[in-house]
């Protein structure tokens, strides 16, 4: 089966549309304020409106507070919240209630003892994303190009589909599904021309190799 894509951070037309073209199955907005992919809620709605029926809207967050999950549902209406914060399972059912949204929760992976947080989320989430523990100190929980080791995921099964996040590009994609087996990957830096400017081409060029891993 084709490797599903989600393209991250997206904040124009034009690579927006890139990523609708290509193929993509996900589009993602960034709402985090220290994130140079940011979007305020509106802006998200205005942009995202064209990404509708073609593939799902996915709203990033980190520790959000209800405010602003409301103010996503009524003005984004994604399809998916993705938590990629200190988020608890508890939390999960108060997100869906504020945003009508199904769940993605992004879990840091460094080594084999952390995928026990994937037992207790699957309950829980309708996705899971494993993605890089960040380095020590950085500003972002996310998208700052740092992956872990594939083949901590290999031969591993679980009860939800699941994303390979963390440093992917068009150069490695093929080589992170061929040894993690992941059914869904994730992008964001790898399609950059420099930090939250995305390139269409690389876009492109991302969902090609996705296609043919
Ligand atoms: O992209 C961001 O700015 C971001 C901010 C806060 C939380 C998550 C964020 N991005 C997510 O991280 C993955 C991996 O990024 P990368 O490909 O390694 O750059 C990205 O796809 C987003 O889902």
């Amino acid at each position: 089966m084709t490797t599903g894509v989600k393209i991250c951070g997206l904040t124009t037309p034009d690579t927006l549309d890139a990523a609708l073209d290509g193929g993509a199955r996900f589009v993602g907005a960034v709402i985090f304020e220290k994130s140079p992919r940011h979007l305020e809620p509106l802006e998200a709605a205005s942009l995202f409106e064209r990404a509708r029926r073609r593939a799902n809207v996915v709203a990033v967050v980190v520790n959000p507070g209800d405010r602003l999950l409301t103010e996503i549902g009524l003005m984004l209406r994604p399809n998916f919240i993705q938590l990629h914060g200190s988020e608890t399972p508890g939390r999960a059912e108060e997100v869906r209630r504020l945003t009508g949204a199904g769940i993605i929760k992004a879990l840091p992976i460094r080594s084999a003892e952390d995928f026990a947080a994937a037992a207790e989320w699957e309950p829980f989430a309708d996705h899971l994303m494993f993605d890089a523990k960040p380095p020590e100190g950085a500003d972002l929980p996310g998208g700052v190009g740092a992956s872990f080791d594939w083949s901590l995921l290999a031969g591993r099964r679980f009860a939800k589909p699941w994303f390979l996040a963390g440093g992917l590009n068009p150069d490695n994609i093929a080589e992170a599904v061929r040894i993690s087996g992941a059914p869904l990957v994730d992008v964001s830096s790898g399609v950059e021309s420099a930090p939250g400017v995305k390139d269409a081409a690389r876009i492109a060029a991302f969902l090609e190799a996705a296609r043919r891993s």
